[in-house]
């Protein structure tokens, strides 16, 4: 069976001839419109907590169509649109093979050059990641976006740094000690938006609480070369870009905001 990626012949307009629910009513991304977003003050009633923990060592590994890094410390959240506690399972990003592209999310139509997710399950009601991803309830993941500054991002250069050692499909390393992924999350994760959706990615489940913060992380145009620079398979292979599914309609659901 083909392998399913971004490429013209496997990329998201083929991916619902293996998983049908690619055409279904709760599809991620979305185009974020913040006046169509109502305002919810019960998401600041309880408001979202993040209790991220120092990971010992974080493997960082290359699957060949992002970069990622698993979690096995206890970091959960909770609070906001979530019921009950979400573990932390792993992070990665999508990026464009230029800054005018590379988000999953847009707002209001507009791209960003890299957007990070952070893959939390539903710890209360399931056991594991696996049974939970596809439960309605079962994922919550952080939608973050990233903007060029010419600064480099401190927390994302620990992982960029050493970009070169997975630059190969299937390679993984270990991060230094005592890797918080807290560094990753913007100042201000007061003010969010959140919808149901569903994994980006085959298989799809509809089984994602979205929740897109407004502030952006900065990184610097350096740092976006080396993402640049990973290669979707060995030596000689193409540059792992443009890994992003287009927005896909809200449909009949609510898009909701954390603040006005
Ligand atoms: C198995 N896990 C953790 C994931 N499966 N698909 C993921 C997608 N990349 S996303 N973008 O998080 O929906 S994350
Ligand atoms: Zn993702």
């Amino acid at each position: 069976m083909a392998t399913w990626g971004y490429g013209n012949d496997n990329g998201p307009a083929t991916w619902v001839k293996s998983f049908p629910v690619a055409a279904g009513t709760r599809q991620s991304p979305i185009d974020i419109v913040p006046t169509a977003a109502k305002c919810d003050t019960k998401l600041t009633e309880n408001p979202l907590t993040v209790n991220y923990s120092p990971e010992p060592a974080m493997e960082l590994c290359n699957p060949g169509l992002s970069v990622k890094a698993n979690i096995k410390s206890k970091s959960v959240i909770k609070g906001g649109p979530l019921e009950g506690e979400y573990k932390l399972e792993q992070f990665h990003l999508h990026w464009g093979s230029a800054d005018k592209q590379g988000s999953e999310h847009t707002l209001n139509g507009k791209m960003f050059p890299a957007e990070l997710h952070l893959v939390h399950y539903n710890a209360t009601k399931y056991s594991s990641f696996g049974e939970a991803v596809d439960k309605p309830d079962g994922l919550a993941v952080f939608g973050i976006f990233l903007k060029i500054s010419d600064k480099p991002h401190q927390g994302l250069k620990s992982l960029t740094d050493v970009l070169s050692e997975v630059q190969y499909k299937d390679k993984s390393i270990n991060i230094k000690q005592e890797y918080n992924p807290v560094c990753l999350l913007p100042d201000n994760i007061n003010k969010y938006w959140t919808y149901l959706g569903s994994l980006t990615t085959p298989p799809l489940c509809e089984s994602v609480t979205w929740i897109v913060f407004e502030e952006p992380i900065e990184v610097s145009e350096d740092q976006m070369k080396a993402f640049r620079a990973l290669c979707c398979g060995e030596c000689g292979s193409a540059p792992i870009v443009d890994n992003y599914r287009p927005p896909l309609p809200l449909g009949n659901r609510q898009l909701r905001a954390s603040f006005q």
